[in-house]
């Protein structure tokens, strides 16, 4: 399976494509219903968490979505990252519709085409630095690792500020050192697109500005990022914000980073 956008895919075609996505859940019995639950006959409730969402995300982009608890941000990025399948619409990678493959073409792709950061690191406890960082590779393959990953990984521990840690386990880490070892893991294979879940959400300020500071020289050196974060100033890291509510988008154009850039670009020149 190759998924792989064809030679001549350009700058200005989406690498991902949403469009009319809808997730639904149905809960059995239980006494929620949140904001837009509706409990029928049956005593289910259906909650609409994503309500007909059509975005396009194009090579290179540094996207954040923001939204009140419960609008849909990690519903929407779940769906990006193939952690799921949408109730209905289409969700292209490249050229390819990837909404209806199966559990294992949805791990393949995960584990080729993106790389994952979450809040709380998901780092593997009994293993080293290196180990964490391979571990996409050993998903792939028979699971021997050639000689230019193992050296692969060792450049992602050093280019992480890592290269004194590689045997060090997670709890020997810090929360920056950790999740700056979850940024190397999602790098490993080269992916396409980041897609970090509230990445910054246990680390204090100062840690916090120093993963955005990676992430951006990341999208600097070309890579696509897609981050959810409840957070304006993290947020304002990103050149395009997209907001939710109630499981549709609102609002999404050029952060105020941007917006600033193209307002002093557009200046006259100073005689
Ligand atoms: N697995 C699930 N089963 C049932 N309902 C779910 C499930 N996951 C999410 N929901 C519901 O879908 C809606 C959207 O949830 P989602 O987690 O996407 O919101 P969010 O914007 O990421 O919120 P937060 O900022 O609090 O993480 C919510 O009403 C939530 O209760």
């Amino acid at each position: 399976m190759d998924f792989r956008p064809s030679q001549d895919h350009q700058a200005d075609k989406p690498l991902v494509s949403i469009k009319d996505v809808r997730k639904t859940y149905v809960m059995g019995h239980g006494p929620g219903g949140g904001l837009f639950g509706r409990r029928n006959q049956n005593n289910t409730v259906t909650v609409h968490a994503l309500r007909g969402v059509s975005v396009d995300f194009y090579p290179g982009e540094y996207v954040a979505i923001m939204g009140a608890s419960g609008s849909g941000k990690s519903t929407m990025l779940n769906l990006l990252g193939c952690l799921d399948r949408p109730t209905s619409g289409q969700y292209y990678l490249g050229d390819r519709d990837v909404s209806r493959l199966d559990d294992d073409e949805l791990s393949e792709v995960r584990s080729r085409y993106l790389g994952f950061i979450f809040q709380s690191y998901n780092l593997i406890a009994q293993y080293t630095v290196l180990e964490n960082i391979q571990l996409p590779l050993t998903y792939q393959g028979n699971g021997e690792l050639t000689p230019e990953a193992q050296e692969r990984s060792r450049e992602l521990a050093a280019m992480v500020g890592l290269g004194d840690r590689y045997d060090h386990r997670p709890t020997q880490l810090s929360g920056g050192q950790q999740q700056r070892v979850a940024i190397a893991r999602s790098l490993i294979n080269d992916p396409y697109i980041i897609l970090a879940d509230e990445a910054t959400g246990n680390l204090d300020t100062k840690t916090s500005h120093e993963i955005m500071e990676m992430l951006g020289r990341l999208n600097d050196a070309g890579k696509t990022i897609i981050m959810v974060t409840h957070e304006d100033d993290i947020a304002h890291h990103a050149k395009r914000i997209i907001r939710m509510r109630d499981g549709l988008v609102i609002e999404d154009g050029p952060s105020p980073r941007m917006l600033e850039a193209q307002e002093t670009l557009s200046l006259p020149a100073e005689a």
